[in-house]
């Protein structure tokens, strides 16, 4: 495991913190405030042995780095990003076969968030990112994920191509999302699979589009080139858990 600061901010992203088990370092609440939800996460803190402050709106916004902080802010001691085999594991012990994603290179954290809370409501086992050109697991990212960043690992790798090489010589298909490939719904994504999304601006790199077995498209009817990122993650996704449900 690896460990990075991090902030957490707003209602849903602390509690979630909390009752996930994660370690709070500090909890800074907004001076006066004393609301149903925010009496719930006090509560929780107590239970926690955290350090409760009670600050001032603008110690809050200065200390914040979203600007949606909703009057509640929390230090965790670390973000743990986990290991590739950790997601693996994860798949080996729930008894089904490996479900990843891959990105390659998100940049927009709010694509990333909505990415990680998709992966963990589709039933994604984890989500592959780079160490390089791409957002890293930020406070924006944890609060757009919903507390979803708690529960779904997520793995930095250096080399993308690498280890999707390196997975598919342990079985798992790759299938990658892309505008100009085979209707989604003419292709077999039953098995163990990684789903790789690409970049906002340029796409999947040539290099890591070459590694993949399958290239799946969303139809669309429309005028504008692409779907958002995470728009695109939660179609194929959720197409993928549907051909398995069929299966089973
Ligand atoms: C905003 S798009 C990238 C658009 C970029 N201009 C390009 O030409 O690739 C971001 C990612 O979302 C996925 N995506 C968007 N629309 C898609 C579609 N209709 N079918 C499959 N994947 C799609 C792809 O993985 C794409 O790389």
């Amino acid at each position: 495991m690896r460990y990075e600061e991090l902030t957490i901010e707003g209602r849903n992203a602390v509690l979630e913190a909390f009752r996930s088990g994660k370690t709070i370092d500090r909890l800074f609440v907004l001076d006066g405030c004393q609301d149903g939800p925010v009496r719930t996460i006090v509560r929780e803190a107590k239970k926690h042995d955290t350090i409760v402050n009670f600050v001032p709106k603008e110690r809050l916004d200065s200390m914040s780095e979203t600007g949606h902080h909703q009057g509640v802010m929390a230090y965790a001691a670390a973000y743990e990003y986990a290991e590739v085999e950790d997601i693996l594991k994860i798949a080996e012990e729930k008894g089904e076969p490996p479900f990843l994603f891959l990105l390659d290179g998100i940049e927009d954290p709010h694509n990333l968030g909505a990415i990680i809370r998709t992966a963990n409501l589709a039933g994604a086992h984890g989500v592959i990112i780079p160490k390089r050109r791409a957002v890293g697991l930020t406070a924006t990212v944890a609060r757009t994920s919903a507390g979803a960043l708690n529960y779904t690992p997520v793995a930095k790798v250096t080399n993308m191509a690498a280890t999707i090489e390196d997975l598919k010589k342990r079985g798992i298909w790759f299938v990658c999302a892309d505008m100009g490939g085979e209707s989604m719904y003419r292709l077999n994504l039953t098995g163990p699979i990684g789903l790789v999304i690409g970049n906002e601006g340029e796409g999947v790199s040539r290099l890591v589009k070459e590694k993949c077995d399958m290239i799946a498209s969303i139809p669309m009817k429309g005028d504008i080139d692409s779907l958002n990122a995470s728009v695109a993650t939660g179609v194929l996704a959720y197409e993928i858990v549907r051909q398995r449900l069929a299966k089973a």
